[in-house]
């Protein structure tokens, strides 16, 4: 008989473990035995913290820089120990399955569940997959994906489209907490600015150069990451967080409009609770471009508004607002429809990782 023990990976971003913090819970709940291995400094390792009962395996990593620094000639060999130090505590703990979610972190932990012969679920939620997930693929027996169109670039019959997975604890804020914890009038309607889990320094800049104008319209809280907020510009009816963690369902439940970074993550939890969006996908200079394909699909779906980073200003950003507001009631409605038709995207993951265990 299958042994219950599963172990998950994936990190250096929130976007690489907000899914494996909405599946952890369900698999304990299930008497599944949970072990995480991920980095030793990483962001994972204070989100997974926060859950009992996970034991943690932190492990060294290296990174793939696309530009010259001296640590891209001791990472591989932090790498190769990060490998080894995987496969050392998978062919002892012997979990039934491995679960990715991608992430530089992930990929010797995958390397490492192939070798002790191990099946591996990956997961992918851009619409195209990112590196370490490209580099896991031949070692996964699955890959669970959010985008329909993400089937298309992954070998035939491996790719399975479960939609989006967003953590239940999102849907249960309350509107008045989020009002009161920021100050805020309850007549004025609320935008939020997220700045993806990584913030976003353009972004900040750009709400910030128009802050008077925003303020005059809404009440604007804005999560705008670690080391980057501004206490100058203290104000009635302007609210900054570095990252949230606790507060994120009440600040949701009173939202009325969203300008925010195309992490598919935080989009699909945007579309999920039905807030309208205006979308800055981060640049093809800063990334691999996903997000912007992200946005596009959003867009053409009706969804949101898109503003590329390379037109950002503060002028641009309000002229976009207006835009989004006008289009407002049609992408309710889109919205309202999708979050609907929504599949359980949970159930589906549990079932093919439980199908794949051995
Ligand atoms: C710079 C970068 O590489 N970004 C990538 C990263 O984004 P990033 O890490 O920003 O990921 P997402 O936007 O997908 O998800 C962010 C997650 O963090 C949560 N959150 C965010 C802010 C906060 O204060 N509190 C909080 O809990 C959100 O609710 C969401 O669940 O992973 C995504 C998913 O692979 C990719 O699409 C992005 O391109």
């Amino acid at each position: 008989m299958m042994n219950k023990r599963i172990v998950f990976t994936g990190g250096g971003s929130a976007g690489h473990v907000t899914v494996n913090l909405a599946l952890i819970p369900r698999f304990l709940q299930q008497g599944w035995e949970v072990a995480y291995i991920g980095s030793t400094t990483g962001i994972e390792r204070e989100l997974v913290s926060r859950l009992d009962g996970v034991r943690y395996i932190g492990i060294a990593t290296g990174k793939l820089r696309r530009y010259f620094d001296w640590k891209n000639f001791t990472d591989p060999l932090r790498v190769g120990k990060g490998a080894w130090q995987a496969y050392r505590f998978l062919a002892a703990w012997k979990p039934a399955v491995v679960f990715s979610k991608g992430g530089f972190v992930s990929v010797p932990v995958v390397f490492g569940a192939w070798l002790n012969g191990l099946p591996v679920v990956l997961h992918e939620s851009d619409l195209t997959p990112g590196l370490a997930n490209r580099l896991s693929l031949p070692f996964a027996a699955k890959v669970c994906a959010t985008f329909p169109d993400t089937l298309q670039h992954l070998p035939k019959g491996k790719g399975t489209h479960v939609g989006a997975i967003v953590r239940d604890e999102l849907k249960t804020g309350r509107k008045e907490a989020g009002l009161a914890l920021c100050g805020f009038s309850p007549d004025k309607p609320v935008l939020l600015v997220m700045g993806g889990s990584l913030g976003a320094r353009r972004l900040n800049e750009a709400v910030r150069g128009t802050l008077d104008a925003l303020t005059k319209r809404f009440s604007v809280v804005h999560i705008c990451g670690k080391n980057q907020l501004d206490n100058s510009l203290k104000r009635d009816g302007y609210r900054q967080f570095e990252y949230v963690q606790d507060e994120l369902p009440d600040l949701l439940a009173m939202t009325d409009l969203v300008v925010s970074r195309a992490g598919s993550n935080a989009i699909y939890e945007f579309l999920q609770l039905q807030k309208p969006m205006l979308l800055v996908p981060l640049s093809r200079a800063a990334s691999r471009g996903d997000q912007i394909l992200n946005a596009r699909s959003f867009e053409q779906q009706g969804f949101c508004e898109v503003l590329e980073e390379e037109a950002l200003s503060a002028d641009s950003l309000i002229r976009a607002l207006d835009r989004l507001q006008q289009k407002r009631p049609a992408i309710t409605e889109k919205l309202r429809a999708a979050s609907e038709k929504q599949q359980d995207a949970l159930a589906q993951v549990m079932a093919i990782i439980e199908e794949t265990a051995r």
